[in-house]
């Protein structure tokens, strides 16, 4: 695309539509790729293609993943140095994200060398694993991944090692709520339609029909996406993991149980001295909660009922309200569903994570996209808020580094202009008053609710243009993101945010015989313990008092934790795009793409990549990769030239030759005080250069020694392609 002569919105819109509608999902902007969803499975990703690639410089082949794929493969160890390197995929709900992730993993488990070893293939099965668990239909997509992914793929000497995973911010509404027309976990519709009539009799299961956690969206299926078929490959997923028989067991146990307990309802019960109380109304579903689980099923009964509170070292029973008892069914079944999800994390981690010593490792990360509903709630603000950083740092690598640099080095340069979010980011998480900190300091105190929290905001935040209050009295607030306006009804912030569950109820599942589940609910126990004695001095969340961490506090750490971790990795991006609202194969709304294309920055990223200079070299470095391109070979080389002036001889010589514009206004390089500038192109010619350089060397030297065995000349052609 920057080779569009005429750039503007139109011409880039039209650019994507054409190559679009001649099924070229992929174009490139510079290095960055920007992948339109087809909708439509192309035969584009099989062998052949990881052949055609391997190796390959970016941008001598159309545009495809696995040429970003290759890139970062090829730059992990660049000038004999470890480079960690990170593919960024980001866009909106269904643009293709989680298939892009795949796809990526996909190559580098095909290319790296040793594509058959036991440990590539427990990377790639725990994908269709953590979709299971961590993907739901939603309206905009029916495979969406509710939780945000960062996957850290080790090598060692080009060799997959090891992999870790780190999950965010798991939506947990959906385990007990879902919108009309979308779906629970996939796991549970495929465990009830791919277990044998024998098991769900073990567990007590009927169809998913019957759960009204699985059917409130109306349908519990999705066209073309067979549950069955998926639970086998569940299985075998599992099995290639080593889930043990034991494992697998307790995980449906535990299911089994939050469907179960979905089931209980209550009556309203008039207690002594006029006080309201509930009854369970069939304990049924009690029973099989307590004996899947090996709890004590009068334990559940108290859990679900009453809250114990303590006053004056005496344990007092106080009965709830009908809604009160709902909410403790719900808090009881998302605890159980989130503390398996994060046990199946660790438990992949477990198998595949190697340690990190002499490794460098190819990172993707898979977040949320940007979500804006008719009802914006909490998640969709920690969503939104995670996406506001991650295009910040998009940002900061396209045109803050690059435009620091070009200062730094001294080199003709007019500044471009972005619209730089950070005031978004500092509107909502910035101390002392950014929203987030609002939101934390009121879930710390119990007499707040929501609207005092709404009304905090309202008063710090009145005269902030990003920031608008509703016009009715509606509970809402209004956010203006790098991709739009969203408001946010704030009703539930505080119990989302403090997500506690009652220490009684922590005790209760401890008390199982089911080891595995007993252990999972320590360890949620020890991880609040020691996270209230943390010292948090470092400028993240800080409460009063050393408090259990809020979900905001633990979700703001974790991403920037993320971010630290990104910061030292080369980035690579990928820019996925939605190209219809209607999940339609091969149909491009070019509204809806322009949108995307706007609030992305996608025209002013392509400007920067077009007059800007991606590519810096060291004059030593320069020389050092480059040198054998001079004509003829190595005489011009001035005895005890500097370097700078060896560069520009180089430079000079591939540019005015061939097609590239001749040095002057607009060329493809400048020469700052240490470095060399140069354009994505010219890189592209010169590399190209060298590699055939080098190949026709070796082919030489085989010729000449004539003895040359086969042997030796694949060892010489090997090291010859290492220089690549
Ligand atoms: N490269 C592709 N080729 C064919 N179909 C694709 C491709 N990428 C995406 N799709 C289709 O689009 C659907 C949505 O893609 P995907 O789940 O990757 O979106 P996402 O951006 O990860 O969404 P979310 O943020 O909701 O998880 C896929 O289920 C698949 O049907």
């Amino acid at each position: 695309m920057i080779q569009l002569s005429d750039l503007n919105e139109a011409s880039l819109l039209w650019n994507l539509k054409i190559r679009y509608d001649r099924e070229l999902i992929y174009t490139y902007t510079g290095s960055i790729l920007v992948a339109v969803n087809p909708y439509k499975m192309f035969d584009i990703y099989g062998l052949d293609m990881v052949k055609k690639y391997e190796g390959q410089i970016l941008g001598t082949l159309p545009p495809h993943l696995f040429a970003i794929g290759s890139s970062a493969y090829a730059h992990l160890s660049k000038e004999g140095e470890r480079q960690n390197q990170v593919v960024v995929i980001s866009g909106e709900s269904g643009s293709g994200k989680t298939e892009s992730t795949k796809l990526v993993m996909q190559y580098l488990a095909a290319v790296n060398k040793s594509p058959s070893n036991l440990i590539t293939e427990q990377i790639l099965e725990a994908s269709p694993l953590l979709e299971s668990f961590g993907n739901a239909k939603t309206v905009r997509n029916d495979n969406s991944s509710r939780f945000g992914k960062y996957l850290e793929v080790h090598f060692k000497e080009g060799v997959i090692i090891g992999a870790k995973v780190t999950e965010y911010l798991l939506e947990k509404s959906r385990i007990v709520t879902q919108a009309p027309d979308e779906r629970n976990y996939h796991v549970f519709y495929e465990m009830l339609t791919g277990l044998s009539a024998e098991q769900k009799q073990k567990y007590g299961l009927l169809t998913p029909e019957k759960y009204f956690y699985l059917n409130q969206g109306g349908n519990c299926e999705i066209d073309g996406k067979y549950d069955a078929e998926d639970f086998q490959s569940l299985l075998s997923a599992m099995q290639v993991l080593g889930f043990t028989m034991d494992e697998q067991d307790n995980i449906f146990r535990i299911l089994a149980s939050v469907l179960h307990l979905g089931n209980v309802y209550f009556h309203r019960k008039q207690l002594k001295h006029g006080t309201e109380g509930v009854e369970i109304g069939s304990d049924a579903e009690i029973r099989w909660t307590g004996h899947l689980l090996q709890l004590n099923v009068d334990g559940i009964k108290r859990a679900l009922t009453t809250k114990t509170t303590e006053a004056r070292n005496e344990r007092l029973l106080t009965p709830l309200s009908i809604d009160q008892a709902l909410d403790a069914r719900d808090a009881f079944a998302k605890a159980l569903y989130s503390a398996l999800f994060s046990w199946l994390v660790q438990r992949i981690n477990s198998i595949v994570f190697k340690g990190t010593k002499r490794t460098a490792a190819i990172s993707i990360l898979d977040i949320f996209g940007f979500e804006d509903f008719k009802e914006n709630s909490f998640e969709q603000l920690c969503i939104n808020y995670a996406n506001e950083n991650l295009q910040f740092y998009f940002n900061k690598h396209i045109f803050k580094l690059e435009q620091q640099e070009y200062a730094r080095d001294k080199i003709e340069w007019q500044t471009i202009t972005y619209s730089d979010n950070m005031p978004v980011i500092n509107l909502i998480a910035k101390k002392p008053v950014g929203i987030l900190h609002l939101l934390d300091d009121e879930s710390n105190f119990p007499k707040a609710t929501d609207l005092s929290f709404l009304e905090k905001c309202h008063y710090n935040h009145a005269l902030d243009e990003l920031y608008s209050r509703p016009r009715m009295s509606s509970l809402e607030f209004g956010v203006r993101h790098y991709a739009g306006q969203v408001w946010y009804n704030v009703e539930g912030f505080l119990d989302k945010n403090r997500d506690t569950l009652r220490p009684d109820v922590v005790e209760l599942l401890i008390a199982s015989k089911v080891t595995m589940l007993s252990r999972m609910f320590q360890s949620v126990r020890s991880h609040h313990e020691t996270a209230k004695t943390i010292n948090k001095a470092n400028g993240r969340f800080v409460t009063m008092k050393p408090r259990t961490p809020t979900v905001a506090a633990r979700f703001h750490d974790s991403l920037q934790q993320l971010l630290e971790s990104m910061t030292k990795c080369n980035p690579w991006f990928v820019r996925c795009i939605k190209p219809n609202n209607d999940k339609a194969p091969m149909k491009l709304d070019m509204p809806i793409v322009l949108e995307q294309l706007r609030y992305t920055g996608m025209l002013e990223t392509i400007r920067i990549r077009k007059t800007g200079y991606p590519i810096r070299l060291k004059f030593g470095h320069f020389v050092e990769r480059y040198r054998y391109l001079l004509r003829p070979r190595g005489c011009s080389l001035p005895r005890g030239a500097p370097f700078r002036e060896l560069c520009r001889a180089i430079l000079d010589q591939a540019t005015m030759d061939g097609d590239l514009p001749p040095p002057g206004h607009g060329h493809d390089y400048q020469l700052g005080t240490t470095r060399v500038f140069m354009r994505e192109n010219l890189e592209r010619k010169l590399e190209k250069e060298r590699a055939d350089i080098l190949r026709e060397a070796a082919v030489t030297v085989q010729v000449r020694e004539g003895k040359t065995t086969k042997k030796s000349f694949f060892i010489l052609k090997k090291n010859s392609s290492a220089l690549l």
